[in-house]
């Protein structure tokens, strides 16, 4: 989306941002440009994903837009503020990746420390941590000692600390990291909680199936661009990695090269072959995935491929080629990427123009 398409009730804008942490030396070789012209929004009610490989910036992103650094270019805004002002920072909530409780704390007075943190009087400190409690399902072990907690427990209580405030936007560094299923689940109940009720979620993490799971929108980051952007039901629909790509399954039947009639056996590596050789060089590189020969019958082979072809142009060329080959078309079906090959697939083109 352009700055201009960023709809009027973005909570977070992010336009061009660039970050490059300065090293040392006259030539700054050891530069690192960790924000390339990162440009995203998230709108109110949403839970935005930022999902990406390790080293991709989506850490550098979250502290420049809680203005713990600054950017070196670009800007950023939280509720039209800029990032980093105290009027934006006093409606965030934060939960970093790894909050430190300190020991000799209960849930209870974590919340009231925290509570003060964020100058809460102390009736606003019981209320909201009675609320929060319930909401975290701490309720019966809220005057146990931290140390008791489970880490799920941990990451629970750290969530009720990021929302004392009742801030309208939440930022949660990688939330789900390092539970184990059951406490996995039991933060997406809660982060589902807070969506209904209407907060803003903004979240990072590279584990796929989390931001699946949880997301409404995201953004797919590495080596501080980002690749591609949008609503999730969008990112693994029928079509490819860019707006005129399709991508289809088709099966189909081709006549063996072998011979039936003198029972010769059928050597499954060649005709393995026989699609790709088929359909090259036409539609180079479109073939994504060859699937064994399914059944090997009456002296034809079943083949189901995967095909990324550029446009319906390239679609109808494939069909007239197996047809050319006296080969018969069996079922043509859009093929729904999932997040994952999606995901795989910009990362990896990315790694090779930077090869290039
Ligand atoms: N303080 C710093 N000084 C120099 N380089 C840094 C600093 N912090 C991060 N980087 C570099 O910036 C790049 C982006 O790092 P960042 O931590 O933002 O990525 P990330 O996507 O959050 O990765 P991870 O999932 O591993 O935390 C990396 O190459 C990292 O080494």
């Amino acid at each position: 989306m352009s700055p201009a398409e960023a709809s009027s009730n973005s909570i977070i804008s992010v336009d061009c941002l660039e970050k490059t942490y300065r090293g040392g030396g006259l030539l700054r070789r050891s530069d690192v440009c960790a924000l390339q012209g990162v440009s995203l929004h998230a709108d109110a009610g949403q839970v935005f994903g930022l999902l990406g490989p390790n080293g991709a910036g989506k850490t550098t992103l979250i502290k420049v837009l809680l203005g713990v650094i600054g950017a070196t270019g670009g800007k950023a805004s939280l509720f039209g503020l800029p990032a980093g002002s105290s009027a934006a920072r006093r409606r965030v909530g934060y939960l970093p990746e790894s909050l430190r409780v300190d020991r000799h704390h209960t849930a209870r007075s974590a919340l009231s420390f925290y509570g003060k943190l964020n100058r809460l009087d102390s009736r606003t400190i019981a209320r909201r941590s009675d609320e929060l409690i319930d909401l975290v399902g701490l309720r019966g072990r809220d005057r146990e000692s931290v140390k008791r907690f489970s880490k799920g427990m941990l990451q629970r209580l750290g969530l009720a600390q990021s929302l004392m405030h009742d801030p309208d936007l939440l930022i949660l560094d990688e939330p789900t990291d390092g539970l184990d299923p059951v406490g996995r689940s039991e933060v997406r109940r809660i982060i589902e909680q807070l969506r209904d009720a209407g907060k803003t979620i903004f979240l990072n993490s590279h584990i796929l199936h989390e931001v699946e799971l949880i997301c409404t929108h995201l953004a797919i980051m590495a080596k501080g661009k980002v690749l591609a952007t949008g609503p999730i039901s969008e990112m693994d629909g029928p079509l490819g990695p860019t707006a005129t790509q399709i991508a289809v399954e088709i099966e189909f039947e081709l006549p063996n090269e072998t011979d039936h009639s003198e029972h010769s056996p059928v050597d499954s590596k060649h005709q393995l072959d026989r699609p790709a050789i088929i359909f090259q060089p036409a539609i180079e590189d479109s073939v994504v995935w060859v699937g064994e020969p399914l059944d090997v019958d009456n002296g034809r082979s079943r083949f189901r491929c995967r095909f990324l072809c550029e446009d319906r142009m390239a679609v109808d060329e494939i069909v007239d080629r197996l047809r050319g080959a006296d080969g018969s078309l069996i079922r043509l079906v859009p093929h729904r990427q999932s997040l994952e090959e999606t995901f795989m697939r910009l990362v990896q083109s990315q790694e090779q123009d930077n090869v290039a």
